[in-house]
């Protein structure tokens, strides 16, 4: 679906820094390649830093078979991350891509092995389509390795036009995600 703006009112994505809302949005981090925690972790941390972003909670670790990815590919680390920001979608986008590129993410192939995904799953209520940007992230609601982590943080959580994470969670197949109770991510 994409967004229709309307002429008379301004776009949250236009207004200037002290008008935007303040939204709570959910971040999924994923690392298969390198120092998986150590990229993780770094994600977090560099996510806490950045100016108009409050990371308000961080899922545990969880080690998840790869889904898609091609045969022999490691498994994953991933969390989920809740935080509170004034950014607008796209720039709070180009913020997670230059997070990637920080840990050495290459692009390649689809799916293909990555030191560091950070990947916009829900701003708000906010539903987008543009060519960098699909709000919600259009496979979420089908991924066991977004929506435990994600439980853990939020039980009310919902993915507008999907449904509540409590349930999608239920339609998933969650066996090949394991918490790691001996790894952390500290904010
Ligand atoms: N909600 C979103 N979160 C992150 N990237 C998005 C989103 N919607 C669209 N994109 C676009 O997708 C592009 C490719 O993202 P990425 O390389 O992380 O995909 P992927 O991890 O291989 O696959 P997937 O999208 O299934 O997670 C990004 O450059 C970005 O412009
Ligand atoms: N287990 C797991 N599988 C994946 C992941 C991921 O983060 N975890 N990310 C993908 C592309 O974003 C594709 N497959």
């Amino acid at each position: 679906m994409t967004e229709t703006p309307n002429p008379h009112m301004p776009d949250a994505d236009t207004m200037t820094g002290g008008m935007r809302p303040i939204r709570q949005a959910v971040i999924a981090i994923g690392s298969n390649l390198g120092e998986r925690l150590n990229n993780v972790q770094g994600a977090v941390a560099a996510l806490a830093d950045t100016p108009e972003v409050t990371v308000v909670t961080v899922s545990s670790v969880y080690e998840t078979v790869p889904v898609g990815a091609p045969p022999g590919s490691r498994d994953f680390l991933n969390a989920a991350v809740l935080i509170d920001t004034t950014l607008t979608v796209h720039t709070l986008l180009d913020r997670c891509l230059a997070i990637e590129d920080a840990f050495g993410r290459e692009r390649g192939e689809r799916n293909a092995p990555r030191t560091l995904d950070v990947d916009l799953i829900v701003v708000g209520d906010r539903i987008a389509s543009d060519d960098r940007l699909t709000l919600p992230h259009p496979r979420a609601h089908e991924r066991a390795f977004v929506l435990i982590p994600w439980l853990e943080l939020d039980l009310e959580g919902e993915i507008p036009g999907k449904g509540f994470v409590v349930d999608l969670a239920q339609s998933v197949d969650t066996a090949g995600v394991t918490r790691r109770e001996d790894l952390e991510i500290l904010v």
